[in-house]
């Protein structure tokens, strides 16, 4: 479990991370979100001690980063773009790793295999693709088997098939009971991996939920029209007082009213309907809702 409590980070006097608290369970894929500048890598390095909070504290199962005994057997961790010496084989750089933290050295084979770069391990690390390298960073952070993972940005770089592997990946470690951190910029990838998020803005905390409730909370679903009379269509939604909004590819959008309904109102009113649709909002939709309003109340408060 980690526990983030209470953590500030100002920056010439400007809070970059503000009285930020969220608790990250075990046995979940937990996204970490946040526009530009939210404070998701200050954040992260705050977490591991790599930079000093002016308040507050982080607790990887009770205990600071800078106290584990063994962090590499505590939490793993990926910073994007992992940290690897070019001139060293991936197989050298995981080697040199578990030597420094006592992790025995049939576990470098066995971390490669997992990530697929068995074939790469007599490779320079210098000459590896962004995709290989990022699977070498996630290696390294599985080296000590252990039971937290902090990985910032892991699908980065990752070809379609290696976003579907890491996606697995994660899910198959929160499901052995592990916690599991990420953060992301993509919203469509973060949705799909993770159950639940912490969402960030302006250095605090926005949401701390599921994925289906954030979406939920934040985003309403709509009804599709397709129709080649678009004109009568209106006329009729305008008789029953409905508004409608216009798609960018020329089909209408309804807020707020059944699909039943409106096919009833069509049929009624004798138009043709191609398409009558019920469309589920994305987390995107949700997460630029919630962080275009949050971003709009601080222009606001400044202003005054
Ligand atoms: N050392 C520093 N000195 C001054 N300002 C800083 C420093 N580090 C970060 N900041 C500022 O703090 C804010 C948060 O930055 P941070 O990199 O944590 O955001 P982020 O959410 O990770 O953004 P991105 O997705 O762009 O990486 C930004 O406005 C940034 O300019």
């Amino acid at each position: 479990m980690i526990e983030v409590r209470n953590l500030t980070k100002r920056h010439r006097g400007r809070a970059v991370v503000d009285d930020l608290s969220f608790t990250v369970e075990p046995g979940h894929v937990t996204g970490f979100l946040g526009r530009n500048g939210a404070g998701k890598s200050t954040t992260m390095r705050l977490m591991l001690g790599l930079d000093h909070p002016c308040a507050g504290r982080v607790l990887f199962d009770g205990v600071p980063y800078r106290r584990l005994p063994e962090p590499l057997r505590r939490v793993g961790v990926m910073l994007s773009p992992p940290a690897v010496h070019p001139g060293r084989t991936a197989f050298d750089h995981l080697l040199w790793l578990a030597r420094t933290n006592r992790v025995p050295r049939g576990r470098v084979g066995e971390v490669l295999e997992t990530v697929g770069l068995t074939g790469a391990a007599r490779q320079r690390a210098g000459s590896l693709s962004l995709g290989m390298t990022q699977r070498l960073g996630i290696a390294a952070a599985l080296l000590g088997d252990p039971p937290v993972l902090l990985l910032d940005e892991p699908v980065n770089g990752l070809d379609p098939e290696g976003v579907l592997w890491i996606r697995g990946m994660l899910r198959t470690l929160a499901a052995e009971g592990r916690t599991v951190f990420f953060s992301s910029h993509l919203m469509g990838e973060t949705a799909l991996t993770a159950e639940r998020l912490v969402v960030i803005g302006g250095g605090r905390l926005l949401a701390d939920t599921t994925v289906r409730r954030f979406v939920e909370d934040n985003a309403r679903s709509h009804v599709r029209l397709r129709t080649p009379e678009p004109g009568r269509m209106r006329e009729a939604l305008a008789m029953s007082g409905i508004q409608v909004g216009a798609a960018e590819d020329g089909s209408l959008e309804v807020h707020g009213v059944e699909a039943a309904r409106l096919g009833e109102l069509a049929a009624a009113n004798g138009v043709t309907l191609h398409e009558v649709s019920t469309q589920s909002p994305s987390l995107e939709e949700a997460f630029m809702r919630l962080t275009g309003a949050e971003a709009g109340a601080r222009t606001e408060a400044g202003r005054r």
